[in-house]
């Protein structure tokens, strides 16, 4: 197994002091986030409306509920029946790696194992899909039918809020194979930072849309509905439309669907896309992302701000990602990826940024 990073590639997310901070900050943004989505004032940026004692916090219960969760993907996800697809090798497969002086707060949060695994269970691939994802999906399926029972039948606002990330999620699991080749599998370790992120704040944060509406139920008419639809459809279409272009692409330069389009060649010997989505800004898919982004917080209404805190935090770990995978790209195709930067110039909004 190697270190997702050699011993001389400079510190991401402030070293060791910005990912102290981050493992203190995010745990508490996220009861933060769930307490105040309860309260009648649902203000994002006042003091929680109290502290739950830890009678609370703790129970037997729910860790066991927890720990079936796990253990049934777990055990769905070792069946032998299933599609086995090959990830990207990894350069340096011969040789042992020995870290010395590793500070051991940055690696704790961003993981020293780039692959951990026991046989072929694989820990960071298993949780940065399945229990995260489909647990956000049935925790929201769980407050639509809180609704109902509340309120006589869900609202549209929580029917869109559910459809969207339904939509979201299964499109993920649909598109299983196409996660091997995004930054958390080839790039990061698995450390608190994908296992928190994966495991509590995907299902806990990315459903506090439907969190807000079952505390504080929006009117929503069908003319607003539909231009929210039409706005999450359009996010769809370019998130879709550009994963598929480059996945396509990199698995098969010469597929029909692909080969007409304009490309730079880079020393590697793999190619850059330059015309397509990719030739549109540097970060199609990320825009798609971000547009349907705000399309899950729009039927919230525009009461409060703390449903567009995805939309809020999702721009921000963006615009780092695309930061992150900049300097990646260029220290992997050096002069070709500074020629793809001269042809296109904006990284995920055309003509802003
Ligand atoms: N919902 C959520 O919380 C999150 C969702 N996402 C989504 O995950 C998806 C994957 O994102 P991510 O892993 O960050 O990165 P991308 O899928 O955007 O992949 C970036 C890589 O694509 C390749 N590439 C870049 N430009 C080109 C080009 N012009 N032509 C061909 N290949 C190119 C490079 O790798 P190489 O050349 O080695 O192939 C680069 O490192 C995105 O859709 C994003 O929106 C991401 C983070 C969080
Ligand atoms: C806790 C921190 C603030 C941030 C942790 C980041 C993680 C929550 C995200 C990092 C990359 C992710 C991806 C998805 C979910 C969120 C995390 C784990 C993804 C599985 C969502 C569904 C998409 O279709 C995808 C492209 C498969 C995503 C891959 C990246």
């Amino acid at each position: 197994m190697a270190s997702p990073q050699g011993s001389r590639a400079p510190l991401e997310f402030g070293g060791p002091l910005g990912a102290a901070a981050l493992m203190l900050l995010l745990p508490a943004t996220m009861f933060h986030l769930l307490l105040v989505a309860h309260s009648g004032p649902a203000r994002l940026l006042g003091p929680p409306p109290y502290l739950p004692g830890p009678e609370v916090l703790w129970s037997p219960q729910t860790l066991l509920l927890w720990l079936a969760w796990l253990g049934l993907q777990a055990a769905l996800y070792l069946l032998p029946a299933r599609k086995v697809a090959e990830g990207q090798e990894l350069k340096d497969k011969s040789r042992l790696r020995y870290p010395i002086n590793g500070n051991p707060i940055y690696d704790f949060f961003l993981g020293r194992e780039l692959n951990p695994r026991i046989w072929s269970f694989d820990f960071k691939y298993f949780c940065e899909l399945r229990p995260g994802l489909i647990g956000w999906v049935l925790i929201n399926l769980a407050l639509l039918m809180q609704e109902a029972e509340l309120r006589g039948s869900p609202s549209l606002a929580m029917w869109l809020v559910n459809g969207f990330q339904l939509l979201y999620v299964g499109d993920a699991l649909w598109y299983e194979e196409a996660v091997l080749t995004t930054m958390d599998i080839t790039h990061d370790g698995f450390g608190f930072m994908l296992a928190f992120g994966d495991l509590a704040w995907v299902p806990f944060t990315y459903s506090l849309q439907a969190q807000f509406l079952l505390h504080h139920p929006q009117p929503l008419g069908l003319p607003m509905a539909s231009v929210i639809c039409l706005i999450n459809a359009v996010g769809y279409y370019i998130f879709r439309g550009a994963n598929s272009q480059k996945n396509t692409f990199r698995k098969n330069p010469s597929d029909p669907r692909v080969a007409g389009l304009e490309t730079i060649p880079t020393a590697t010997g793999r190619q850059l896309l330059v015309s397509g989505w990719w030739g549109m800004v540097r970060h199609p898919n990320y825009l798609g992302d971000l547009i349907m982004a705000l399309a899950w917080s729009l039927p919230c209404g525009v009461s409060h701000l703390l449903p567009y805190f995805y939309v809020l935090y999702f721009t921000a770990l963006l615009v780092h990602r695309e930061a992150r995978d900049e300097q990646q790209c260029l220290r992997k195709y050096g002069l070709a990826w500074r020629e793809y930067c001269r042809r296109v110039p904006y990284r995920i909004l055309p003509y802003v940024y």
